[in-house]
């Protein structure tokens, strides 16, 4: 399939702390996401994961090196009011931690409603009808839309951002470990609704996570991130079955130890 719309991480290295202190959470990485690609980014915590998709949303600014949409540079684009805006019609971004990401003045309706009245100017009528349209599409009913974000559960939370990231249709969707914090009986169904959810719009999707087997079952392909560095790169199933990378191999290990065979596979279908 073709792809329409090219993200590009560019040797991209991020600088935290002090000019004399600094050290680099991501050194010189390269990456390219289309909205035909669901690449999940794995390896353990500090290893810089969360920093690059930070990056490839323009959340974090690359200290050298550029991220690039389309082939224009993403921290140019969102400068310019207008050009933000489609930036963000084109890439979402869904963090961790759903408490802090709403507003808890809003209903959740409200909420899903907000990027359709912002990015789109749409009516409120419509914005209404199309959150709500989006809200049920994802499991939840219309009427727990009404609530406010702390009289739902955290995967309930969940499944509301992934709404409110799904209602403008994205190109390309960033999740950051979306699911670490729930449980697992939870972590499981919103894995499943995300993938369907992606593969049915023509979304491509980044999946920052710890978790190697979910986003195996979430990814087409694995990029291994070790010391701010990208270790080791390939499809899925031959990474997770057949890792090249020693530090790879340690991390398929200590999975498998925390996991006997056969029940690694409690969070997939
Ligand atoms: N805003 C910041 N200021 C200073 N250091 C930071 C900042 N953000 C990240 N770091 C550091 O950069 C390194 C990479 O962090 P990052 O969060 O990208 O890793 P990660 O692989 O996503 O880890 P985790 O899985 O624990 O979230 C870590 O050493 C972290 O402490």
């Amino acid at each position: 399939m073709r792809a329409s719309v090219t993200l590009t991480a560019d040797k991209v290295t991020k600088f935290f702390g002090s000019r004399a202190h600094r050290h680099a959470a991501v050194s010189e990485v390269d990456l390219t996401v289309t909205d035909v690609s669901r690449i999940g980014l794995v390896g353990e915590s500090g290893s810089g994961k969360s920093t690059l998709g930070r990056m490839l949303v323009g959340l974090e600014v690359p200290s050298e090196g550029a991220v690039y949409l389309d082939g224009q540079r993403l921290d140019v684009l969102l400068r310019f009011r207008g050009q933000r805006a489609e930036v963000r019609r084109t890439v979402q971004y869904i963090a961790q931690d759903t408490t802090s990401s709403f507003d808890p003045r809003r209903t959740l309706l409200d909420s899903v409603m907000q990027p359709l009245l912002h990015l789109f100017g749409l009516p409120r009528t419509t914005a209404r009808a199309r959150a709500l349209e989006t809200i049920e599409s994802l499991g939840l009913p219309p009427a727990m839309a009404e609530r406010y974000p702390r009289y739902v559960s955290g995967g309930q939370r969940q499944r509301f951002a992934i709404a409110r990231a799904l209602v403008v249709e994205p190109k390309i969707l960033v999740c950051d470990e979306v699911v670490s914090a729930l449980d697992v009986s939870v972590q499981g169904a919103i894995l499943n609704l995300l993938k369907r959810a992606c593969l049915e719009r023509g979304a491509g999707l980044v999946f920052v996570s710890h978790g190697l087997p979910a986003t195996g079952f979430v990814c087409d392909e694995l990029a291994v991130m070790h010391r701010g560095q990208i270790v080791e790169r390939g499809g899925s199933a031959d990474v997770l079955t057949d890792p090249r990378h020693e530090y790879t191999r340690g991390l398929v290990r200590a999975h498998e130890t925390r996991r006997p065979v056969g029940a690694g596979t409690a969070v997939l279908p």
